[in-house]
Parts: C-alpha cells; sequence; structure tokens
C-alpha cells in the first residue's frame, strides 16, 4: 500500500481544532416534562496537527453532537468551533476536513469502484479512485456491489469515500460499530497506516481497547464535558491508582477507614463488614498503613485498568444513567 499525502504536510500554524467554551443544547423532547438537553456543556479543546484523538465516552455523552459541530453539521448555541483556524464549513468545502459517519447512504447497486468514481466527480480535485481503494484495502472488493459488501466492507468503503479530498482532518464517529473483531482490526491497520503520513484523526468510539490502541490521546467525555484528556499512560495512571483490601480487626474498623481517608491520594474506602477496600493513587503508602499501623490482615493489591479508570472518571450519577457501558466494556 502506497501512501501519498500532498496537503496533508504543512498547515497554517492553526490548531486542527480549536473548540472554545462550546455549548449545544436541544430543547426538551416535546410532551417531555424535561427542561433542555445540553448535549455539550462547555467544552474547550484544541487538537494539534497530526494527532491522532479518541474521543471516548459513554452513550449520551455528547461525543457525536461536538463532532457535528467540527463538521458544521450542527452550530452551537454558544461558544465557537474553528478547524484550521478556519469556521467548520469553510473547512469542510476547501476539502481540509472529511468525515466517517455511523450510517452514511450508500447506494446498493453500484459496485465499490463506481461509488468511488460518483463520489470523486463532485470534488473539483480528488485523489485518484485507484489511490484511495487501494489506501482503504478494497483493491480485490473494487467491483463487488455495495449490497453484497459486509458491514465493516461497507464502512471501509465510507473510509475510501472521506479520503478523497484528501483533507488534513479525518473524522470518525464510531467507525467500527457494528464490525467484528477481524474487521475492527483490519480497518484499524489500514487507518494506522493513513495517520502515520500525518494526517490528523479524531474518532469517537465506546471501546476502550480501541482508544487505548489506536489513539495518541484519549479525550474523555461524559455528560456534555470533558472528565479527562490525556495519553492513555496518563489517563490510565491519573484515574486507575489500585485498589488494596485488607481485613482489619473488629472494633477498630471505623477508626481505621477515618485514617484512611484521611491519606493523600486516597479515592475511596469502602467497608465490607471487617474487610475495607481502598482505591489509591500510592498503593504502597496505604499497603503500609494497613499492615504495620492497622493491624490488618490478608492483604490484596489490584492494579485497575483502563476500564476501572473509565468508570472513575466518567463515574458517579452519569453512569449510573448509562447501563449500556457496561454491557460494551463487558464484550
Ligand atoms: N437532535 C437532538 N434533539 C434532542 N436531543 C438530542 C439530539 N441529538 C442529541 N441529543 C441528546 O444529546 C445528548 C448527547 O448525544 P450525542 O449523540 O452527542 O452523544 P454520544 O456521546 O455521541 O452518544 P452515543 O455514543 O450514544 O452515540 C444525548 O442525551 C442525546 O439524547
Amino acid at each position: 500500500m502506497t501512501i501519498t499525502h500532498s496537503s496533508v504536510a504543512g498547515t497554517s500554524g492553526a490548531p486542527a481544532v480549536e473548540l472554545r467554551s462550546l455549548v449545544k443544547t436541544f430543547p426538551p423532547r416535546r410532551g417531555s416534562h424535561d427542561t433542555e438537553v445540553r448535549a455539550v456543556d462547555g467544552v474547550d479543546l484544541r487538537i494539534e496537527p497530526g494527532e491522532v484523538v479518541a474521543f471516548l465516552g459513554p452513550n449520551g455523552a455528547g461525543k457525536t453532537t461536538t463532532l457535528d459541530m467540527v463538521l458544521g453539521l450542527t452550530e452551537p448555541t454558544s461558544g465557537s468551533a474553528a478547524v484550521f483556524g478556519r469556521r467548520p464549513r469553510e473547512a469542510v468545502v476547501a476539502g481540509s476536513v472529511s468525515a466517517v459517519l455511523q450510517t452514511g447512504g450508500l447506494l446498493r447497486d453500484l459496485t465499490v469502484r463506481e461509488t468511488v468514481r460518483m463520489i470523486a466527480s463532485t470534488y473539483a480535485v480528488s485523489t485518484p479512485v485507484d489511490e484511495v481503494i487501494d489506501r482503504a484495502g478494497l483493491g480485490s472488493l473494487a467491483n463487488r456491489r455495495v449490497s453484497k459488501c459486509s458491514g465493516g466492507e461497507q464502512q471501509r468503503l465510507r473510509f475510501a469515500l472521506a479520503l478523497l479530498p484528501d483533507p488534513r482532518l479525518l473524522i470518525l464517529d464510531e467507525p467500527t460499530a457494528g464490525m467484528d473483531v477481524t474487521a475492527r482490526r483490519a480497518f484499524w491497520d489500514t487507518m494506522h497506516a493513513d495517520a502515520s503520513a500525518g494526517r490528523t484523526v479524531v474518532f469517537a468510539t465506546h471501546y476502550l481497547e480501541e482508544a487505548d490502541a489506536f489513539a495518541d490521546r484519549i479525550v474523555l467525555i461524559a455528560g456534555g464535558r470533558i472528565v479527562a484528556d490525556g495519553t492513555t499512560a496518563e489517563i490510565r495512571s491519573r484515574a486507575s491508582g489500585r485498589t488494596v483490601a485488607a481485613t482489619l480487626p473488629a472494633g477498630s474498623v471505623e477508626s481505621s477507614v477515618e485514617r484512611l481517608r484521611a491519606v493523600a491520594g486516597v479515592r475511596s474506602v469502602e467497608e465490607r463488614g471487617t474487610r475495607v477496600v481502598v482505591t489509591a493513587a500510592d498503593s504502597d503508602a496505604v499497603a503500609r498503613l494497613l499492615m504495620l499501623d492497622l493491624d490488618g490482615t490478608d492483604l490484596e493489591i489490584v492494579t485497575a485498568g483502563l476500564e476501572q479508570a473509565f468508570m472513575t472518571l466518567t463515574g458517579d450519577d452519569r453512569t449510573a444513567a448509562t447501563p449500556d457501558l457496561e454491557s460494551e466494556l463487558a464484550r
């Protein structure tokens, strides 16, 4: 697969994406007593050219609404969105940004190549049809009808279409939704090769593994706000910490819990009878306190993974409102 990006390199110095105090509200649904929906609730974000950024968050977090504003598909209620220093719609018209959205009409009776050719004809300047077919890994499927392509193959076709204007910024909204693990891996292999040439990629996902494996940076979104922003390693260490559990002598649990809560970096202390479960950034300090000062026994230390980090950071009542999240995580 050859990768030649003419317009990907070289930018005006403006950030690829700049969101300032971005807010989007929707009126309450008809007949509902709810107040307005604050889908995006004050987002500030700067993405530099060449970054690969995952928007990670549970259902209803505000990912799609934010991306829609980056693409100029919807106007902010307040605040602003800029793409390479321009208004989103201007950036779209200039071919600086394009998107692979969750759904998007494809004509079922056309072949893969016919589809790419048709969309290419709508651009004043476009990447050669066979080149995008090759880059999207569709070479062997070029003559297949869209109706005969699997969901994953159709998604790769949408990806090929998004590459036609050779955009400096590619937006992917849950690009692998509905794909099995193999198709998902194949899609990301293709994307990896493409992004390594310097394209800025912003994608929304529910899948932690996907964000972890593919993004340089994760922007964790919940309830319309950014709840964490950093490299995957930073997110993991910031939120996960470790869980330390021990059994305490009966009668001393209450006072011990108080002492544990006072330790710097302790995030939570849970009592289960005489057993305490402590989540903390510095598990060594907690373990020492439990064993040496508080006469704890049966010590257990568990490293929390990215999933735990995700739950911790998107936690509180918002996680409770997103039952789908747990089944996503369990997949
Ligand atoms: N057109 C609309 N009218 C009313 N409410 C809307 C509209 N679009 C989105 N919302 C609400 O805004 C909130 C954010 O939705 P959004 O689709 O941006 O979340 P998301 O993070 O992309 O979720 P998902 O992962 O499920 O796609 C949700 O509560 C949603 O119901």
